[in-house]
């Protein structure tokens, strides 16, 4: 596998950190085959030579800055976040909060074509088509990925993951996130030395500043950029101190695959959702992002035939995306979800697997 490393400074060791790289020019065989491994042992990996077109992202990026660049007062109109809209700060409804503004959308273009009344009130029709289009090529670099992924998990259906993104009724969202900056620090830890204001949040372990706390993306594949500020960060899982947290270094050039909780239950566990965080460290602002690719309400999730073996039996009860979504509102962003659905050892009755919409 392509392993791209990072130094960094963790409890006041420096190690060299890895995490993987798949360029899509590469043969697709081999290419579908480093995904998966990527996916199986990290739930991450950065892809480059992605054939996202430059002018649509460099578009989303501008209409991005535009609003948050908006005064408070014009912004707050499209929010409160139900949990689509503005948001500044407070994330979700459970008492979760970041050093960030966000605008959190449907992927759906009537939506953006409604929201965009609120959030570019000078040019509502601009805004829609740029953000449409985005959304038009990630979600067709999501199917992409995950037809590979069905390659190179040998499936004989490789559809069987992209067909739940082009569904009419996907659930799939996009969300603008923006960090801003922390004057006078531009460590990768933050200035540890400074207190934070009443109510900030803090890395206990480096002391920076916690932009997105840590949290695993619920849907099925997110697809994440940002700008040339660092802050992205994925948990590594490491036997002996519970994990380490990884920085990758930011590339405005490449996209972030996250799998999501919703694929580790069709995988049956064989792909991993990865807990993740960005911090909110630099002097200058951070943007990102993220495309997360979700199935309509309806569809139940379920681990796939194939990935039930006697050496691996069935690890999660089947659930619609739709109880899934009520399960993870009711909870703090850090809540691992997953195990509320973990499926009782004695349970043989689910047995076949599959999914259904
Ligand atoms: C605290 C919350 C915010 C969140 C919904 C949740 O109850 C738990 C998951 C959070 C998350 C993380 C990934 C995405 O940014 C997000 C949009 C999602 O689908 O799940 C957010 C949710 C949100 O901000 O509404
Ligand atoms: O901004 C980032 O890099 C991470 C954002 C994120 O994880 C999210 O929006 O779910
Ligand atoms: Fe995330």
């Amino acid at each position: 596998m392509v392993i791209a490393s990072v130094t960094a400074e963790s409890n006041e060791r420096i190690r060299t950190l890895e995490y993987p790289v798949v360029d899509l020019s590469w043969k697709r065989g081999r290419a579908a085959e480093l995904l998966v491994r990527a996916c199986e042992e990290f739930g991450f990996v950065k892809v480059v030579n992605h054939g996202v077109l430059r002018s649509v992202i460099a578009k989303m990026e501008a209409e991005g800055a535009r609003f948050f660049a908006l005064p408070p007062c014009e912004k707050q109109k499209a929010g409160p976040p139900t949990p689509l809209g503005y948001g500044i700060r407070s994330i979700g409804f459970n008492g979760d909060m970041g050093e960030l503004e966000y605008l959190l959308l449907h992927s759906n273009p009537s939506y953006i074509s409604q929201k965009a009344k609120t959030i570019c009130r000078k040019d509502p029709i601009h805004f829609s088509g740029v953000v449409n289009e985005y959304v038009k090529q990630v979600r067709q670099l999501a199917c992409q990925l995950l037809d590979m992924v069905g390659e190179g998990l040998g499936l004989q259906d490789t559809r069987v993951f992209s067909r739940l993104l082009q569904d009419s009724e996907n659930d799939s969202l996009v969300r603008l996130n923006h960090y801003p900056p922390w004057p006078g620090s531009d460590r990768a830890g933050g200035d540890a030395d400074r207190e934070p204001a009443a109510g900030k949040s803090r890395d206990k372990r480096s002391g920076g500043r916690i932009g997105f706390g840590e949290h695993s993306d619920p849907q099925i594949l997110s697809i994440l950029r940002s700008n040339d500020v660092d802050g992205l960060q994925i948990l590594s899982a490491e036997a002996d101190d519970g994990g380490v947290w990884i920085p990758v270094p930011a590339d405005p050039a490449a996209f972030y695959v996250i799998v999501g909780d919703a694929l580790q239950a069709m995988t049956n566990g064989r792909l991993v959702s990865v807990r993740h965080r960005a911090m909110a460290n630099s002097c200058r602002p951070r943007t990102s992002t993220v495309f997360f690719g979700a199935p309509s309400p309806g569809t139940r999730i379920t681990a796939l035939p194939q990935m039930i073996r006697p050496h691996a039996p069935r690890r999660y009860k089947s659930f619609t995306w739709a109880e899934y979504k009520k399960a993870m509102y009711s909870l703090r962003l850090g809540h691992n979800r997953l195990d509320l659905f973990l499926a009782d050892p004695d349970d043989h009755d689910q047995d076949s697997g599959g999914i259904s919409n």
